[in-house]
């Protein structure tokens, strides 16, 4: 899968235009502030329908503009494709091939895997940051995820209500049971990736980076391990679990279990990441991360990602970019670089951008 092109219209400090890309290398090369995370951030807003910087769209609207556009066309191993953005008051509406579509239509259809200097917080961050990227990624590749998330943050909201107004009565019952259901199936699910992803991690860590060492992923979800646990037994494990906790929620008026309580932990050769890694090592975990998402993608969906780097100089010495590009000339994924510096004898293999993004 590929980009052809992209046109945007009042996308942050860019210059109104249209952009012509390479199948495999791009690189936008240029000062600092001159636009070219924004190009990055609109290629990827355009997939995703959101920012990889902000949560809120207003911030990525030209200043004193009121709305944007942008347009892309791909090309997957079908056939020519487009889709496109527009906000309109800080809403957005959603076009896959020229009809306007929902975003649960929208979603999925051309996939994404960005790295950023702000994905370090990945590892030093909340366990917000954590759920948060795992839960989008294990939505593009799995739409049923993302309903059963959906479904969940609906239910939690409703049950958090209930909490507030102290009403246990028997609809409270049935919110309770569709609550554990739908917790059952986030875990499951959650489990199931974590457990592929951990292994792909390890392989392009070592591959990458120091062949010596041990990288593992681990999900702790809320109510304990569910290791070689089915369905079944997480539900038991959960109602046991509950039984324990039913009387604390009521007190504290809201839940206490559940997906929006789990955590993922990156462990380096048996230590804890976020205490024990260096930040060249932080980066690196991150960067594995990022290549073992693309492997699952593949696997999942049969197409490949576009994989986005932003500022590249900023994350690796000349050496470890040498590696990555040489890593990516054997692989048929397209990629778009941000970077300060050239990239020396390895520019020659890019499309450049230079300056013509914002003028
Ligand atoms: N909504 C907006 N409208 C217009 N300009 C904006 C908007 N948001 C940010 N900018 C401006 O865009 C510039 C930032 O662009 P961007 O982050 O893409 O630069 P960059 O080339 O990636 O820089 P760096 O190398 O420092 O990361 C800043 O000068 C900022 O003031």
């Amino acid at each position: 899968m590929f980009i052809k092109n992209l046109s945007y219209f009042n996308f942050r400090n860019l210059i109104d235009g249209n952009l012509e890309f390479d199948k495999k290398f791009n690189l936008f090369l240029g000062k600092n502030g001159q636009g070219k995370t924004s190009v990055l951030e609109s290629i990827y807003f355009t997939i995703t329908g959101q920012s990889f910087r902000t949560k809120n769209i207003k911030d990525i609207i030209k200043y004193e503009k009121l709305k944007l556009a942008t347009y892309l066309e791909y090309e997957d191993k079908f056939s020519e494709k487009n889709i496109a953005i527009k906000t309109i008051s800080n809403k957005k509406e959603y076009f896959y091939n020229k009809k306007k579509v929902t975003y649960d239509e929208y979603l999925g259809r051309l996939n994404v895997i960005s790295f950023i200097p702000e994905d370090i917080n990945l590892i030093i961050g909340s366990p917000m940051n954590r759920r948060n990227f795992f839960d989008y990624e294990i939505s593009q590749g799995n739409t049923s995820y993302y309903i059963h998330l959906k479904n969940y943050n609906k239910i939690l909201k409703i049950r958090n209500t209930f909490f507030k107004n102290k009403d246990f009565s028997e609809i409270f019952e049935i919110y309770n049971q569709k609550f554990f259901e739908e917790i059952v199936e986030i875990v499951t699910m959650r489990y199931e990736y974590i457990k592929k992803i951990s292994i792909l991690l390890n392989l392009n860590y070592r591959k990458l980076f120091d062949n010596k060492s041990e990288l593992i992923l681990t999900y702790k979800n809320s109510f304990g391990d569910i290791t070689k646990l089915n369905k079944n037994q997480i539900m038991k494990k959960l109602l046991e679990y509950y039984k324990k906790i039913k009387d604390k929620e009521k007190k504290y008026g809201y839940s206490l279990i559940g997906p929006q309580k789990d955590d993922f932990l990156f462990l380096l050769n048996g230590k804890e990441a976020k205490s024990f890694s260096s930040q060249g090592e932080k980066k690196s975990i991150i960067f594995a991360l990022k290549i073992s998402e693309i492997d699952m993608l593949i696997k999942e969906k049969s197409e490949t990602p576009i994989f986005l780097i932003d500022d590249i100089s900023s994350y690796f010495d000349s050496i470890r970019k040498e590696s990555i590009i040489k890593y990516f000339e054997n692989r048929e994924i397209q990629l778009f670089l941000s970077s300060t510096d050239d990239l020396g004898i390895n520019s020659k293999k890019f499309k450049i951008f230079k300056g013509d993004v914002n003028g």
